[in-house]
């Protein structure tokens, strides 16, 4: 089921949390709303469902407009954060709950919704709790329960509301891989909300990433973190470096370091230089590629890379992350000096970016 969604605005009250947004999902994808709060992804996913009405704009599913369509209409299928299971009904009860309150004529037989019930719990390999109250559960098991009973009269389209926010890490990661496989054998539709980067980049198709009541950039995993469309994109998907220096034609001021850029530029002031941790480049002596000086203070090994914490040293800044192969990095020691370059980068100045994806700048 595709959803089409087209000129959205939402106020509440004087305050308009929902600024023209247009969207086309595809069918069968798994797409990640990501922003950080307060941006807007339940309020959308609200509309989306029916639950919320919008001020102006149309949303449809499979081309049929269902804007002014109750949510019980929609067929749409919801995962909240918080389980919402029933407490005195079992497993097999809150999954067959959806099929039992069914009108007469739409209600499949007795048999009929156990036989449902039980691929379910199949497909959720929790067939042998079946018997179970959710009380009798861990979260990760009521989240997969939870699951089950929105699949079972079969949506349309499935939302799902931070649904892995209130479980532990490792949990969390187990069942957004359920997930991602779940949705590879079923080809579903669904629409999920999560602040955590990570997260939407590791199970989506499509990631939709919003600011302010504003959608900044939609793409694959891949494309967004390729080519972020915004600084706030760059910035908000984390694992990058800023320093911050003064722009003057194709000269960037660190501090008191004049470094050039490969281009030139005409632009004039603040500027910030992005770089992500495996764009930096380090070096034991100080030259035109690697002209900044930094002090080590902290050397972990991880597997064939080596990650590295500096500190800038004679010029202003925060501490940086830098991630490098082993063997450029042979004997480095906390405590000792190194010099900064890159191996790529971007160059902002307030929301522009100055130069395109791969930037080196040298003394
Ligand atoms: N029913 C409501 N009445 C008034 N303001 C609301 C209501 N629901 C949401 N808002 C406001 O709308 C804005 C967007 O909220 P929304 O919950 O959609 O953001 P979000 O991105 O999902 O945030 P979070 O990740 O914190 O849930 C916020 O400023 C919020 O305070």
């Amino acid at each position: 089921m595709s959803i089409h969604i087209e000129g959205i605005n939402k106020s509440f009250g004087k305050t308009q949390v929902l600024h023209d947004i247009n969207l086309d999902l595809p069918s069968g994808q798994l797409v990640g709303l990501l922003g950080p709060s307060g941006s807007g992804k339940t309020t959308l996913l609200r509309i989306i469902a029916g639950l919320e009405h919008a001020n102006s704009g149309r949303i449809s599913f499979n081309g049929n407009d269902v804007t002014d369509l109750h949510a019980r209409d929609r067929q749409v299928g919801f995962v909240f954060q918080n389980y919402a299971l029933f407490r005195h009904m079992t497993v097999f009860e809150n999954i067959a709950f959806g099929l039992s309150i069914l009108p007469k004529a739409q209600r499949p037989s007795k048999k009929d919704i156990k036989q449902k019930v039980d691929q379910l719990l199949e497909m959720i390999q929790l067939s042998q709790v079946a018997q179970r109250f959710p009380a009798q559960l861990s979260g990760g098991q009521r989240q997969r329960v939870a699951f089950a009973r929105s699949l079972a009269v079969e949506p349309r389209v499935l939302l799902l509301d931070e649904p892995f926010g209130a479980l532990d890490a490792q949990v969390r990661k187990e069942l957004r891989r359920w997930l991602r496989r779940l949705h590879d054998e079923l080809h579903f539709t669904s629409v999920f909300v999560t602040h955590d980067q990570e997260e939407a980049m590791d199970v989506s198709d499509q990631v939709v990433v919003m600011s302010q009541g504003k959608v900044e950039q939609i793409g694959t995993p891949d494309a967004i973190w390729e080519e972020p469309a915004s600084r706030f994109v760059l910035e908000f998907l984390g694992e990058v470096n800023k320093i911050d220096g003064e722009l003057n034609g194709s000269r960037f001021k660190v501090g008191h370091y004049p470094l050039q850029l490969p281009i030139a530029s005409h632009k004039q002031g603040s500027a910030s230089w992005y770089l992500r941790p495996h764009e930096i480049s380090l070096s034991t002596e100080v030259n035109a590629q690697h002209p900044l000086p930094v002090l080590v203070t902290d050397v972990n090994a991880r597997g064939s890379l080596v990650q590295l914490e500096l500190e800038p040293k004679d010029w202003p800044g925060q501490l940086m992350e830098a991630q490098l192969p082993h063997q450029h990095l042979i004997g480095v020691k906390r405590g000792q000096t190194l010099y900064l370059g890159s191996q790529g980068g971007r160059l902002y100045a307030g929301e522009q970016q100055v130069t395109d994806s791969s930037l080196a700048l040298t003394a």
